[in-house]
């Protein structure tokens, strides 16, 4: 069976099923691209609301995010559920991180940044590994498989000579040769990323192995595929096209949500970073550079498409690939000569029905087409070949360095990032606030088992690093938010203090009643104040959450003095009473004066008793 590690197969689902649909005219491409898209994919996913703020289509310089912080944790943000591919007992066995547990966010207030992000657990970078077949040249010259598949996610390497051990590995899944590109979409855990991007994190995808072994195959489907303008129902696209249609599937469940799309696509080669919707760049390499801001890398002067449908996105993916730049060499006549990176933003912005405030979460997904690593030797490269092969290994070096650092938790020292434009690039994703999904392409042949073991060792490598993934949120929401929520919480517990003490709820003798409140802004309007009157709104919530905290205080203040006195009068009390019993001691051994006195608890009356004479009349009575 070609899914052993997979237990159970579930076809391609009816409202999935790329061959199920309808084919409607295109709409115009978001830029002067050319394209040939003929079927639309609004029948799939429909059209999604695509409310203000309007952007415009036209370059800008990528923005960079937020900034990781520590803070306390909040309801009613984003939850991130751990586990890779789906959760359901068919897909359990073969996933070692699938817990299927829940992580509740933690809203954080920056104190070096000047936004607010929501953090999650740690989890490990998900890396799953594709085995291509046999290709006509390995076949025709008797090349064998050297894979074996025990499931589990296991792949052993069984060796050429029989006093060699077999290497065996372990990895989330491993798809087979037969594996077909829905297979990669339900079960590489991709669709957890796009989930993700929805719900505000950096997501990143990439694939990476030697070259000829499937990694273009694996995101855009054979050469050519795209570029012809086939139907994207086809079922040899890859994971790029069906992840689109899957993230409008997603965005159209969530119609309570606005959410703003835009993708750029870049290629690095040679070192230069160039925009392959804008080729233009390519005499004039775009700039990578820090952002103090956010603490990241980004590229400069960008190009950024608004993708409102979902033949846009198509659209940008087309003509990237139409202008990546493609070689032939001895092990693959379509070779990738660069990386590409292949972004889609996705803002969106939620109302928070408790707050009645509108927040932005600002996610992304990156798909990204390593360049495979060669051995000139057999590629037998030359000249530009061969300049483009040194670049590609030194890059993919630089990257395994960095991996092989960041997966080597107690002595993670400096990581090289910088080293290479690449590792600026995916550092987000590999060492931080992202999340990852690694496929390792790999062939299964005798001729390629060093490379092949490479790859999986470096996959294994790269199984071990941990990130913290957070979702990205504009400072001024979150800051709002928080306050507000801050507010609310103080409110609440002033309230409760007043009731417990007692204390005048009065509004008019509030002496708290003289501050300012906030006027109530209808959250989808806060994007439309001029800036001063935000900075008024944010001062007065400030003003407001200081001074509940004043009154906060001087409750508590109040009650800890209730307390003290209370415990003073109990104090006092005990004293007396302990004096009290040491004089009605004396008093009953004393025949003169009267022992201590009772009060006769009868009905309402408190009729003080002298017990000497009660107790003599008792027994007077008694002896009658
Ligand atoms: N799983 C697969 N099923 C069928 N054909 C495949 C598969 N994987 C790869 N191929 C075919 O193998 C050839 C090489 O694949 P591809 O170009 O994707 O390799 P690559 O890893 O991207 O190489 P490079 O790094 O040189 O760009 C292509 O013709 C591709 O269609």
């Amino acid at each position: 069976m070609a899914l052993k590690n997979l237990q159970l197969f579930h076809p391609v689902k009816p409202d999935m099923g790329y061959q199920h649909r309808q084919a409607t005219p295109m709409r115009a491409p978001p830029t002067a691209m050319s394209r040939n898209i003929s079927k639309s994919a609004e029948t799939l996913a429909g059209s999604i609301k695509f409310k203000e703020p309007k952007t415009r289509k036209a370059r800008s310089t990528e923005q960079p995010g937020a900034s990781l912080v520590k803070g306390s944790s909040v309801t009613g943000l984003p939850t991130l559920t751990k586990g890779w591919g789906r959760d359901d007992d068919s897909l359990r066995s073969r996933s070692r991180n699938g817990s299927g547990s829940s992580r509740a966010g933690s809203l954080d207030r920056s104190t070096r940044g000047s936004s607010t992000t929501l953090n999650s657990d740690e989890d490990n970078i998900n890396v799953v590994v594709r085995v291509r077949p046999l290709n006509e040249k390995e076949r025709s010259c008797g090349d064998r498989s050297l894979l074996e598949y025990p499931g589990k996610g296991q792949v052993i390497c069984t060796n050429t000579t029989p006093s060699q051990k077999a290497k065996v590995f372990s990895y989330n899944v491993v798809f087979e040769p037969e594996a077909t590109q829905e297979d990669v979409l339900e079960y590489s855990g991709v669709k957890r990323l796009l989930e993700m991007a929805v719900e505000g994190f950096s997501c990143t995808a990439f694939c990476y192995g030697q070259t000829g072994s499937g990694k273009t195959h694996t995101l855009t489907g054979p050469p050519g595929l795209v570029e012809s303008g086939a139907s994207p129902y086809s079922p040899e696209h890859g994971l790029v096209v069906r992840s689109f249609v899957y993230l409008f599937r997603l965005i159209n469940e969530r119609p309570e949500s606005n959410f703003i799309l835009k993708a750029s696509f870049l290629e690095i080669y040679n070192e230069k970073v160039i925009d392959l919707l804008n080729p233009g760049s390519a005499r004039k390499p775009l700039q990578v550079r820090w952002s103090k801001e956010s603490r990241g890398f980004y590229v400069e002067n960008l190009f950024m498409v608004d993708c409102e449908q979902l033949d846009d996105l198509f659209a940008v993916l087309e003509e990237g690939m139409r202008n990546r730049a493609v070689g032939a060499h001895a092990m693959n006549a379509h070779s990738s000569r660069s990386h590409t990176v292949l972004c889609v933003r996705v803002r969106r912005d939620i109302r928070e029905h408790a707050s009645g405030v509108t927040c932005s979460t600002h996610g992304k997904i990156n798909f990204v087409d390593l360049a495979g690593s060669e051995m000139t030797k057999r590629t037998h490269s030359t000249g530009k070949t061969l300049e483009e092969a040194n670049n590609i290994n030194r890059s993919l070096m630089v990257l395994g360095y960095c991996i092989s650092q960041l997966s080597d938790g107690k002595k993670r020292g400096h990581i090289p990032y910088r080293d290479s434009k690449l590792t600026k690039l995916l550092a987000d994703s590999l060492a931080g606030n992202g999340v990852t999904l690694m496929i390792a392409c790999i062939a299964p042949t005798r001729s390629n088992l060093s490379e092949t073991v490479n790859t999986l060792r470096y996959a294994a490598r790269a199984k071990k690093i941990k990130s913290k993934p957070i979702v990205k949120m504009d400072a001024r929401d979150a800051l709002i938010l928080s306050l507000k929520r801050e507010v609310e919480a103080l409110q609440a517990e002033n309230e409760h203090l007043r009731s417990a003490l007692h204390v005048q709820t009065d509004y008019n003798l509030d002496p708290y009643s003289h501050r300012r409140t906030p006027t109530h802004i209808e959250p989808n309007k806060l994007y439309q104040l001029p800036q001063s009157e935000l900075v008024e709104l944010v001062q007065l919530h400030m003003e407001e959450n200081s001074a509940l905290r004043t009154e906060n205080t001087e409750l508590f203040g109040v009650r800890d003095q209730l307390l003290r006195d209370q415990e003073l009068l109990n104090r006092e009390n005990e004293r007396l009473l302990k004096k009290l019993e040491d004089v009605n001691s004396v008093c009953v051994r004393s025949p003169i004066i009267p022992a201590r006195p009772t009060y006769s608890g009868s009905n309402d009356t408190n009729i003080w008793t002298n017990p000497a004479t009660s107790s003599a009349n008792s027994i007077a009575s008694r002896g009658s």
